[in-house]
């Protein structure tokens, strides 16, 4: 039986989504219909989908499915996304909500100038935690792949992200590399691969090709791990500029266990509706 499914697309820093009320209506897609909807071609075409649902523990739930229909516990753009989502649907009066997500709560604020402050909590660093295949715990790795040593580091924003230091990111083999390192034995639940031009200790170039979606545009969690990791380098000082292909965020944390500050943009493409 099919079903008309009502959406609004969105984008942050061209991560583009589509977001979902499941307040309104009851969510029950597969991971194949995900599949289609996210499609380029065959479907609307989207990097992740968003759902909004309701949450004993905090303003709103949170949830997060990759184009490829895994569910995952983190997505910083998307929680920019899920804040204007919000106050544009009038869900809420509020412009700082609490959401609660599989890796936690976080707490998007809307912006008078119409850019978003995401509070994303503390990195996780220990292996265990993002989950990585280490010995020790210590701030860069050396992992094998495609018969190369690269040296990463692993960080958990509630999702985990491989981050390696590039000379040109332009030029960085960033899909050939980045679609081996994602399911590299030593990352158990998979992980997304960062890859980090230094232009100064405040300034970053960075592509990301995302677990279970590819490289995309943007990647707040990606941003916020990539930073978190070139400060534990001792190459970053806070605050950095991110300039990712699709637009830029600005990311602090002044270390230890002090929460990710992450802003950026949040944008309604068009809304729709799709027989699914
Ligand atoms: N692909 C990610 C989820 C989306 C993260 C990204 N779109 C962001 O803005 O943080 C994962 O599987 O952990």
């Amino acid at each position: 039986m099919t079903m008309n499914l009502h959406f609004t697309k969105m984008q942050g820093a061209g991560n583009d989504f589509i977001v979902i009320n499941g307040i309104d209506q009851p969510f029950q897609l597969t991971a194949e219909q995900i599949q289609t909807l996210a499609h380029r071609q065959f479907g609307i075409g989207f990097d992740q989908l968003l759902l909004v649902e309701t949450s004993k523990v905090a303003d709103f739930k949170y949830r997060i499915f990759n184009a490829d229909g895994s569910e995952v516990a983190q997505c910083g753009n998307g929680a920019r996304c899920f804040v204007r989502f919000v106050v544009d649907q009038k869900l809420s009066n509020k412009h700082e909500i609490s959401v609660e997500t599989a890796s936690g709560i976080i707490t998007p604020k809307l912006e008078n100038n119409g850019l978003v402050t995401v509070n994303m909590g503390a990195p996780r660093l220990s292996p265990s935690e993002v989950p990585f295949i280490a010995d020790a715990a210590a701030n860069s790795y050396v992992l094998e792949v495609a018969d190369q040593q690269i040296t990463i580091s692993a960080v958990s924003m509630g999702n985990p992200h491989a981050v390696q230091i590039v000379d040109d990111v332009e030029i960085a083999p960033v899909v050939a590399l980045g679609s081996q390192i994602e399911v590299h034995p030593r990352f158990p639940e998979r992980v997304n691969a960062g890859f980090m031009q230094i232009i100064d200790e405040h300034h970053i170039k960075l592509r990301v090709f995302e677990r279970g979606s590819g490289e995309t545009l943007a990647c707040g969690t990606g941003a916020c791990a990539a930073v978190v990791a070139g400060i534990q380098l001792g190459r970053l000082q806070s605050p950095v500029k991110v300039s990712a292909r699709g637009g830029e965020l600005h990311i602090a944390w002044q270390g230890g266990n002090s929460p990710v500050m992450m802003t950026g943009p949040a944008v309604a493409v068009f809304t729709g509706n799709i027989e699914i």
